[in-house]
């Protein structure tokens, strides 16, 4: 629907909201009208048709937990399944608005707003009606070319959920949880989140926390002063401050001890961080996204990852999709990756025999998007001819790995073993090369020191 011909509908108990909206939208739309009294809604509803309605998350007479625009949100939705609503949030309330999305709400913008922002969002909410589309139905091939320039591709549902989350929630000062396998695009996401934030022009900061052990963690996460340790020869700044104005990534936050957690929670609740060898706080401002493929609800529930850290992390959670859940996401990206691999070894683009998108969407790709990435390097690279066979890929360390999947009724400690032994033909196959053996195996270095460590090799 063209916004010249739009009837809104704009509630909300702050007067002054009522009176920027209203003179933004007037010389943009047919007609606006406003309502500070949300228990009128109803009514006005029965008497005039509205093709979208901005309804506030918190009235004043509540105690601001977002449940009233919850809930007038679903009575909107009892009288007019269709209806076409934008929620007004806070900052702080970002997980309540990702929930009003849950609820049927089209999209949710976040308060200040920038007013080219307020009219993009209700364009964008107002377009499907015309396509005949449900209202929250995501328009998804734009979505999916916004996301290209983030080297971030997918067509399928799960991605277009995940790349409507990454637009809602980038531009907002929310911490942000990712989760996933292996090789899904957790850091892919970190990046485009910063590349779409407010802080964009600022540090985007990354620190694998896997890779710091207990006596460096302080000091690569705070800082340290000159003589703090015997190799402190000068002060230096730590990732946190390093980051300031911009964005921390916090990768493999499920792998820390309990008292590095306890030092990260005391530093994100403080807002300050103490460089080793300094008891000066030092304040920090930073925007936080960590990641993780553990699962840290399990290992909170085992006491081994503190509650109280996670609600300091997981303002707003993104799962990412493992790539078996994908579906035909498979072949767009092995044909991305056929094209990128052939232009950077000077080749022409081959392409597919069918029998080979049939095996590479029967794979179950236990290392996702980076395992996927690799085979089709490597097929690109040993192919003789134009077009892709079957016997191009061969998946036989993985497969083993697939096949202990697929019994794993047998229990853990069966897949365990087939993990295990997977890891140590393809080590012994690189002759212990670590970095060789991680790529065959689709995961990175540290995932696989990980594994060694788990399996105790
Ligand atoms: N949707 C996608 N489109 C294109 N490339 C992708 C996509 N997702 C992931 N990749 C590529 O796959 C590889 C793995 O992605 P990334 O490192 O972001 O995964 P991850 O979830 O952070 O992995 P890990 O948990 O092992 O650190 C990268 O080379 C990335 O460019």
């Amino acid at each position: 629907m063209i916004l010249k011909k739009a009837r809104i509908l704009v509630v909300d108990d702050d007067t002054d909201v009522l009176f920027a909206v209203r003179m933004l939208l007037k010389p943009e739309v047919q007609e606006v009208v406003t309502e500070k009294n949300p228990e009128l809604l109803l009514s006005l509803l029965s008497k005039q048709r509205f093709d979208a309605i901005f309804l506030d998350m918190n009235y004043k007479s509540t105690l601001g937990t977002g449940n009233e625009g919850l809930y007038w949100l679903s009575r909107i939705r009892e009288k007019d399944p269709s209806a076409t609503v934008i929620m007004i949030t806070a900052h702080g309330e970002i997980s309540t608005a990702v929930r009003s999305l849950k609820a049927g709400a089209t999209d949710f913008l976040v308060k200040p707003w920038h007013n080219a922002q307020l009219l993009e969002t209700l364009a964008a909410a107002l377009e499907p009606r015309e396509a005949g589309n449900a209202p929250s139905a995501p328009p998804a091939p734009r979505r999916a070319a916004s996301f290209a320039e983030f080297s971030l591709l997918g067509e399928s549902e799960a991605m277009q959920e995940v790349f409507h989350k990454i637009e809602k929630v980038a531009p907002t000062e929310a911490n942000v949880l990712l989760l996933g396998e292996n090789g899904t695009g957790k850091e892919l996401v970190a990046k485009a989140l910063h590349q779409k934030s407010f802080r964009a022009a600022k540090p985007y900061v990354t620190a694998d926390l896997a890779a710091m052990s207990e006596g460096i963690f302080e000091s690569e996460l705070f800082g340290h002063k000159r003589g703090a340790f015997t190799d402190a020869r000068e002060d230096r700044q730590g990732r946190f401050t390093a980051a300031s104005g911009g964005t921390l990534f916090l990768d493999e936050i499920g792998n820390i001890s309990l008292a590095q957690q306890a030092k990260l929670l005391t530093a994100l609740q403080n807002r300050q961080v103490i460089p080793v060898g300094s008891n000066a706080p030092v304040p920090i401002d930073i925007r936080l996204i960590s990641a993780t493929n553990a699962p840290l609800y399990e290992l909170a529930a085992r006491q081994q990852f503190r509650k109280d850290l996670i609600y300091r992390l997981n303002t707003v959670e993104i799962t990412l999709p493992p790539l078996r859940a994908r579906g035909d996401d498979v072949l767009l990206l092995a044909r991305h990756f056929a094209g990128l691999y052939a232009a950077r070894n000077r080749k022409p683009t081959p392409a597919f025999e069918p029998a080979t998108l049939q095996k590479l969407k029967q794979h179950p790709w236990p290392g996702n998007v980076r395992e996927l990435q690799h085979a089709v390097e490597r097929a690109v690279i040993l192919t003789e001819g134009e077009v892709l066979r079957p016997q191009d890929f061969q998946f036989s360390a993985m497969e083993n790995v697939a096949a202990g999947a697929a019994g794993a009724e047998e229990g853990p400690l069966q897949l365990s073993k087939v993990e295990k032994n997977t890891i140590l033909r393809v080590i012994e196959r690189h002759n212990g090369n670590i970095t060789k053996a991680a790529k065959e195996l689709g995961l990175t270095r540290t995932a696989l020191y990980r594994r060694l460590d788990k399996h105790d090799l």
